[in-house]
Order: structure tokens, then C-alpha cells, then sequence
């Protein structure tokens, strides 16, 4: 499975300024990149690139073996009836496991993002900070080759981000290649490889 930039750039319109240019990266499964950068430095805009919304003006996104992107956005959504344990148990009964198997792996999910304790409160009861972390046990257990995952803690105060920022380590996967864009310091230290779009000298890499 690979996921690779090749000398990408991205700019709108025939005569816009360039957001990005030459960004050349392999992502691998199992690492969970920061994408970071200044507010309109193109973040979301790479986002859609690698989730093959749009395409980039120059160079080229190589897909070799990647079945399912998923998203986690910025503002948590769900049913607000439907218990928490729902949210990830239907994308893995979704793929066609058993109901048995199925619970097994959400309570897995449940406690590998500390949420075992609100497995059956509603959606709609959990606190900010619990509904971001469903959302990535919920973006994982559809078991997707790329999970995308936009400003997790722009929503948050400081001390739920932080438990957000422990979810962003729990969230690596050697089935999955993770991707998260942020403004945040902390959440950037916790990802495993960091791509700053923003710094002088053009873009870092890992
Ligand atoms: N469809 C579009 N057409 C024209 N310009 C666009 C379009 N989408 C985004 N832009 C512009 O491209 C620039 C980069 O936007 P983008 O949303 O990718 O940045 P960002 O780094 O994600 O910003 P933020 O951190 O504020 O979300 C911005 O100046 C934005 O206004």
C-alpha cells in the first residue's frame, strides 16, 4: 500500500499564488503524519488532494493499493439517540463481521480511546471532548487504508484537547496511514512524523 506526493503543487484559479509546490512524500501505514502550517497556508487543501476530491495543478498523488479514505471532521457528528458503542460498532458490522466479532472489536475501540466508561450513554449526552474521541475509534473501525483527520482539538479547551492529543497516539495503526491537520503544537507533537507547510524556507518533511 502506498500514498506518495510526487512533486506536487496546488493553486486556484490560472493566475492564483501557489499555496504549495514540490512537496514530494512517500505516507506509510502505522505513522501518523502532523500537517501543519499557518491559517490559509493549504492544509484542508491538501486533504482533499489525498482524498481524491480534487487534483493537483502540478505533479502527481500516487494511490497504489489505498481501498477507503475516511474523514473526521472538525465538528463531531453522530445520532444523537444511538449509544456511543453503536457509532463504532455499525462501520465494523458495515464490513460484513458478525455481530459477536463486531462487539469484540468496538469494545476494543472503545478502551483503546478511554471511552469504555460511556459505551452506552447516548450520543447526544457526551461531552466535546468524548464525541472527538468517538470519532477516531469510529474513523478506525471502518478500517480505512487512509484516515484523514481535520483540526481534531480546534473545538476544544485545553485540558480536553489534551486527552484528545493521548487519542492521536492511540489512533496509529499498521493497517492505516494517518493524516492530521492541525494548529495545534501539542497535537502536532503527538503525531509520529510532522509536514509543516508553513515554514520560510518552504515545506518540511519528515
Ligand atoms: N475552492 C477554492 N477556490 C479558491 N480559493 C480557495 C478555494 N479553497 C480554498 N481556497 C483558498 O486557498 C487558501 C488555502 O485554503 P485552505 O483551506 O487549504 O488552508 P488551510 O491551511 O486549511 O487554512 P485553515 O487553517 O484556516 O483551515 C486560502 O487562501 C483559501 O481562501
Amino acid at each position: 500500500m502506498l500514498l506518495a506526493l510526487e512533486n506536487v503543487g496546488h493553486r486556484y484559479g490560472r493566475d492564483g499564488d501557489w499555496l504549495f509546490r514540490g512537496l514530494t512524500i512517500d505516507f506509510h501505514p502505522g505513522e501518523v503524519y502532523a500537517l501543519t502550517g499557518p491559517s490559509g497556508s493549504g492544509k484542508s487543501t491538501l486533504l482533499s488532494l489525498l482524498a481524491r476530491r480534487s487534483r493537483p495543478r502540478e505533479g502527481a498523488v500516487r494511490f497504489t493499493d489505498i481501498e477507503k479514505v475516511s474523514w473526521v471532521f472538525q465538528n463531531p457528528f453522530g445520532s444523537p439517540h444511538r449509544t456511543a458503542l453503536d457509532h463504532v460498532a455499525l462501520p465494523i458490522l458495515a464490513r460484513g463481521e458478525k455481530p459477536a466479532s463486531a462487539e469484540d472489536e468496538a469494545d476494543e475501540l472503545m478502551s483503546r480511546f478511554g471511552l469504555q466508561s460511556v459505551a452506552q450513554r447516548r450520543f447526544g449526552d457526551l461531552s466535546g471532548g468524548e464525541a472527538q474521541r468517538l470519532m477516531l475509534a469510529r474513523g478506525l473501525a471502518s478500517r480505512p487504508s487512509v484516515l484523514l483527520i481535520d483540526e481534531p482539538t480546534a473545538q476544544l479547551d485545553r485540558r480536553t484537547a489534551e486527552r484528545v492529543d493521548s487519542a492521536i497516539r492511540a489512533v496509529a495503526d499498521p493497517r492505516t496511514i494517518v493524516i492530521v491537520a492541525t494548529h495545534d503544537e501539542r497535537t502536532r507533537a503527538a503525531c509520529t512524523k510532522q509536514l509543516d507547510l508553513g515554514s520560510p524556507e518552504g515545506p518540511d518533511y519528515p
